[in-house]
């Protein structure tokens, strides 16, 4: 373990064998992110999918395989927790490190939020599926983790249609909370990180409840909160906590819901819904609102 909270400890064996002995890419991308792109495979002797992430591009310096080696051990201490995705195996060879994992092939539900179409998320579903980050959430801060990179991007899907369950990915910017000293850089996607981020001020397990008021207030209108014409604007936007709970823009979504998200976004850290708060919430709670209907929550300019 490092001083900056990267676990670097790593139970899982790494193979040197070139992967493609035991697995066949089937071509088909899957994703890509600033490092790394992700692509379907087959395993050769099982038949059964998985997600390759390989390294893309080379990062500065020569923290990357620290970077990877910190996903791969949070992946290993959150393998019994249905909602972060599974780590199948590690193979290294002379250049990169490659992460098989469980493959969650409905994608980004980054897809769903912003279709304006009945293809897009009810209130009912993005409970259901709420409920469910928040769980796996609750698992890595009762360990100590925090994600610190919540976002549509990284919450995928195991299913589109029907809709399945939620896998949590990318933990390349998650620490242990216990070791973290100061946080020297920005960290995360503009639209997603916390006020506290932004001020270098000290980072906790409620930056992740930040980014998760905002990904929520996503899937419900299909609007990113705080979004800017610019970087600066964004930043303004959140250290204001300039945002719009207007009636039109929360037309057809419950109070509850509203309430549920003016809880996590509140800029004082200290204030803001603890994960295992918000599974105690009422929004939550199927039982407390039997009313909500199920139109789409994000096609709001349908007719
Ligand atoms: N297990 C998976 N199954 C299906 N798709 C995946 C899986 N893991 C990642 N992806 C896709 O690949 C994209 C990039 O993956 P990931 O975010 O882990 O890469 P990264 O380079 O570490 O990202 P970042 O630049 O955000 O740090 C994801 O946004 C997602 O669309």
């Amino acid at each position: 373990m490092n001083k900056n909270g990267m676990v670097t400890e790593i139970h899982t064996k790494i193979r040197k064998e070139p992967f493609t002995a035991n697995y066949e890419l089937v071509g088909k991308e899957l994703g890509r992110g600033k490092f790394a792109v992700v692509k379907k495979c087959t395993d050769k002797a099982t038949g059964k999918q998985y997600a390759a992430k390989l390294l893309q591009k080379r990062r500065k310096g020569a923290d990357w395989r620290m970077d990877i080696f910190n996903e791969i051990a949070v992946l290993e201490l959150a393998k019994v927790n249905p909602y972060v995705v599974g780590l199948h195996g590690v193979y290294k060879t002379n250049s990169e490190i490659i992460r098989i994992l469980e493959c969650a092939a409905g994608g980004e539900i980054f897809h769903q939020c912003m279709v304006d179409n009945d293809e897009a998320f009810t209130e009912k579903d993005v409970i259901r599926l709420a409920n469910q980050i928040l769980n796996g959430v609750a698992f890595l801060h009762r360990n100590n983790v925090v994600h610190l990179d919540l976002k549509p991007q990284n919450t995928l899907l195991t299913s589109a249609r029907p809709l399945g369950d939620i896998r949590i990915v990318d933990f390349g910017l998650s620490r242990r909370m216990d070791k973290i000293t100061e946080v020297r850089e920005i960290l995360g996607t503009p639209e997603y990180v916390a006020p506290e981020i932004l001020n270098y001020e000290p980072i906790s397990n409620a930056t992740d409840m930040w980014s998760i008021g905002v990904l929520i207030y996503v899937m419900l209108t299909g609007e990113s909160p705080f979004l800017g014409d610019d970087k600066q604007e964004t930043f303004l936007n959140i250290s204001q906590v300039n945002i719009d709970y207007s009636q039109d823009t929360f037309e057809g979504i419950s109070s509850l819901a509203v309430d549920f998200i003016k809880s996590l976004l509140v800029k004082n850290p200290r204030n803001r819904a603890t994960a295992e708060e918000c599974l105690s919430h009422p929004w939550l709670n199927p039982h407390s609102h039997p009313h909500i209907h199920t139109m789409s929550a994000c096609s709001l300019d349908e007719p």
